[in-house]
């Protein structure tokens, strides 16, 4: 490692959102062979003063711009080191009310490490004579000029550098290196990106003992978060997750423990409130509280349906039929009459089923009835729109306001959910109806925010396809919903599309019946199906997209791969179709170097996670519109278009995109293409579910061109995916005072509810489940159930900024796609 030793002369480029800097330094010693007087030197540089002296250690880079540049891990201020410039240092213009006078007192008493022993205890200076409030003032301009430096430093020594070291300063501010000793696993809890590894290197560094209970907790807090953040359950058998601890204990070659200890750990977590133990599951204490506060939510708001007259309803549904020229079955029109008459309404169905003409009815039939104007337009900026229609992502919002002709927006934008939210308050949405559509898409976090905003003034109807993919995040809201059979709920059937796409949705209800039809290969006018072995899937797919680009642009035309990698994965389908749809056309065509791949003008990138600021969502595609080469001052930015909202992106932010001509399936809900290509092998076999081919296929609106091997989609077909595990179906039942659901193998909805091992079919941690846990379990006291059902004890939870970056934040990236285990 190198070091430069210099004054910080000007700060060239601070970014806005990190602790990135880019500054130029005047040399006054450097171990590097460098004969000028300046250097331009970057890195994760915190709160550099412009004038400072500073010594930086870090290594030479070559720029292929600006040429070489000195690269600094570290940094530290070159304090005054002797008697003289100490007192300079002290009366300078940054600590006022400290004349030079003063200054001499101080390093007089207390020595050349006055600054170090201030800033320890500042009442030190009141023995050198200060007044309490100059003492104050001192010790706080001290702190504010070394804190950031010093906790930078501090975290780097126990193995915190770059941008984890950030988010920690950024979480903890000047307690950082408080918090980090006194317990690293809490960041964990506390820092998205840090888990149970790092935490456990940081305390390998502070010589934590390996059977500490710290540790213990850390690795069982991990390995729930495993279960529910990234895996999508909400709570955690005991076997799966103390087999889960205790391979991240093993791993962190500190040794084993013994189940008695994890079964203390275990205790203590309840005890901290920061598990639930319940009928021998474990939840994260956040995921217990929302899905009990869900389900009280749900009941008080049914509880407060009014309804309208009959008569009423029958003559306004006549005029509606009359209006839109359509005569609705009797599902539908059960189904619009029941949105009406209750507070809460569960509307799922299946593609071309009439969800959408039946959404129409609604909110048509609720303006006649309750006299309001339909038209946004007629209603002054001070009035509150009394129709709100959101969806979970940005495209499904656009999509729900072409269906309408009325504006829809996002859950996050109707909420204010910002991504920094510290201290969250729900808005106070007007009366009203409130319309959630693609609701499968919804996780247990977002829902339970939602329905805080939620009131008796509002008729809420939740609309989606429950066979879909859950949520990205935990739970499986909406299928849950409707397998508690706690809210009136209407499930649409009969297929009512008779256009050219009708061949694509009869498919889509075959599959969803578990079967391919007989027609599957055979060419039809709006599908197809090319079949091939993994070797050719390229071939095939290139010769594909070339003939679509004929009718097609690249935003019409979607490849979707239910993996990343592989020959048919999403890395590698990307960079192939880009450059059928926008090769680079010489050596001059302008270009952002993103690692793994370029960006051009005229590229189709997707967005990877919710940004509310800057109104863009998880999901959404844009277009490059523009590309600013980087100059002196700053780094090369990417201009993206994403339907008339133009984004900035700096270079450090391009982690938050990537290219978009292939997207996994998971990224694909909520959005409809003209085109969609399918490839498929057996290769990602572990991918294959239902509701995974499902979910794809039905994003097509005209054409769908599957590839690859028949018998991939027939293992898909007839695979079901793992039930989520969850706790609401049992909490709704409970607080709507029902029954428990009777466990039905044959039901994928209530399956989801039973207590089914499915996951857990190592006997020897059953074993262990049955007896190091089951003490924990009987002696763990759940939290008291008031008499509706709801953890009074609990109170709210609070939304934390890792619980709203958690929820922003897509956990399936780079996890789709996990290589596959070839049988
Ligand atoms: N009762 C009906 N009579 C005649 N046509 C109907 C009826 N219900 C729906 N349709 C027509 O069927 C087609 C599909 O309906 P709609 O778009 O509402 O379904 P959807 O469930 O929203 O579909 P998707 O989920 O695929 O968007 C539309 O063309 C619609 O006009």
């Amino acid at each position: 490692m190198d070091t430069v030793t210099g004054t910080v002369r000007n700060v060239i480029f601070a970014s806005h959102d990190s602790l990135f800097k880019i500054v130029a330094v005047d040399i006054s010693a450097t171990t590097l062979v460098w004969t000028e007087p300046e250097i331009v030197v970057k890195g994760n540089l915190g709160d550099l003063q412009e004038g400072t002296e500073y010594e930086f250690s870090g290594h030479l880079v070559a720029h292929p711009k600006y040429g070489q540049q000195f690269d600094a891990v570290s940094y530290q201020s070159q304090r005054p080191t002797s008697h003289d410039g100490l007192v300079d240092y002290l009366a300078s213009d940054r600590f006022p009310g400290i004349g030079p006078k003063t200054a001499a007192k101080i390093v007089d008493a207390l020595g050349i490490g006055a600054v170090d022993t201030i800033v320890k205890d500042p009442d030190v200076l009141q023995k050198v004579g200060l007044s309490a409030k100059k003492a104050d003032m001192l010790a706080s301009s001290l702190r504010e000029n070394l804190g950031l430096e010093q906790v930078i430093i501090g975290l780097g020594e126990v193995g915190l550098t770059g941008a984890l070291a950030n988010k920690v300063y950024g979480r903890y501010q000047e307690d950082a290196l408080d918090v980090v000793r006194a317990n690293p696993y809490q960041l964990i809890v506390d820092i998205e990106g840090i888990g149970f590894r790092v935490a456990d290197g940081i305390a390998r560094q502070l010589d934590i003992p390996a059977d500490d209970p710290q540790r213990l907790g850390g690795a069982l807090m991990d390995a729930l978060f495993q279960i529910t953040d990234r895996d999508g359950d909400t709570y955690a058998e005991p076997a799966r997750l103390l087999d889960g601890a205790k391979s991240r204990l093993a791993g962190g070659g500190l040794g084993g423990v013994s189940d008695e200890q994890l079964t203390a750990a275990l205790r203590d977590l309840a005890d901290d409130r920061r598990i639930s133990i319940t009928d021998g599951r474990i939840f994260p204490k956040r995921l217990f509280d929302a899905e009990w506060q869900i389900a009280n939510h749900l009941f008080a708001l049914k509880s407060a349906a009014e309804g309208y007259d009959d008569d009423d309803i029958t003559t306004t549904l006549n005029q509606v039929e009359h209006d839109l020229d359509i005569e609705y079955d009797a599902t539908q029109r059960t189904a619009v009459v029941d949105a009406l008459q209750n507070h809460v309404f569960l509307l799922t169905g299946g593609p071309g089923t009439g969800k959408t003409t039946v959404v129409n009815g609604i909110v048509r039939a609720y303006a006649q009835l309750n006299a309001i104007r339909l038209d946004p337009n007629s209603y002054d900026s001070d009035t509150a729109y009394p129709i709100m229609l959101v969806a979970p992502t940005g495209r499904a919002a656009k999509r729900m306001s072409e269906t309408t002709g009325l504006p829809a927006s996002t859950i996050h934008r109707l909420l204010g959910l910002a991504i920094d939210t510290t201290d969250y308050e729900p808005p106070e949405l007007p009366d009203g109806l409130l319309i959630v559509d693609e609701m499968s898409m919804v996780d247990t976090y977002l829902f339970r925010i939602l329905l805080d905003a939620v009131h008796p003034g509002i008729t809420l109807i939740l609309v989606g396809d429950k066979d879909q993919l859950p949520s990205v995040g935990p739970g499986q809201v909406f299928a849950d919903l409707l397998a508690s059979h706690t809210l009136p709920q209407a499930e649409l059937t009969h297929i009512h599309r008779q256009d050219a796409r009708s061949s694509i949705t009869t498919l889509a209800h075959d599959i969803n019946n578990g079967q391919l039809p007989d027609d599957f290969t055979a060419k039809q006018a709006d599908r197809s199906f090319i079949s091939c072995g993994p070797g050719q899937i390229q071939a095939a797919v290139r010769q594909v997209v070339t003939a679509a680009k004929a009718k097609f642009d690249a935003m019409q035309v979607q490849v979707l791969a239910p993996m990343y990698r592989g020959v048919a994965g999403v890395d590698a389908l990307n960079p192939l179709v880009q450059d059928i749809f926008n090769p680079k056309a010489s050596e001059r065509t302008k270009e952002i170097d993103a690692g793994d791949h370029q960006y051009r003008i005229g590229d189709k990138v997707l967005q990877l996670v919710n940004n509310p600021e800057k109104n863009v969502y998880n999901g959404e595609i844009g277009l490059v519109t523009g590309i600013v080469s980087a100059t002196k001052d700053d780094g090369a930015h990417l201009i993206v278009d994403f339907d008339g909202n133009e984004i900035d992106y700096a270079s450090n932010e391009l982690k938050s995109i990537t290219l978009a001509y292939a997207t996994s399936i998971h990224k694909a809900q909520g959005s409809e293409f003209d085109m969609v290509i399918l490839p498929l092998t057996m290769a990602s076999r572990r991918m294959l579910k239902r509701n995974l081919v499902y979910t794809a296929i039905t994003r097509a609106k005209k054409f769908l061109i599957m590839i690859g091997d028949q018998e991939a989609f027939r293992t898909a077909v007839t695979t079901m995916a793992d039930n989520r595990h969850t706790g609401l179906v049992d909490r709704l039942r409970k607080v709507f005072k029902l029954a428990p659901t009777e466990p039905d193998a044959t039901d994928g909805e209530t399956a989801a509810t039973t207590t089914s091992n499915a996951r857990v079919n190592d006997a020897q941690s059953l074993a262990v489940a049955s007896t190091a846990t089951g003490q924990v379990l009987h002696e763990a006291v759940a939290p008291p159930i008031a008499a509706n059902g709801s953890d009074q004890a609990a109170g709210p939870t609070i939304l934390t900024p890792a619980l709203v970056a958690r929820d922003a934040v897509d956990p399936m990236i780079g996890m789709e796609g996990i290589t596959p285990q070839t049988a």
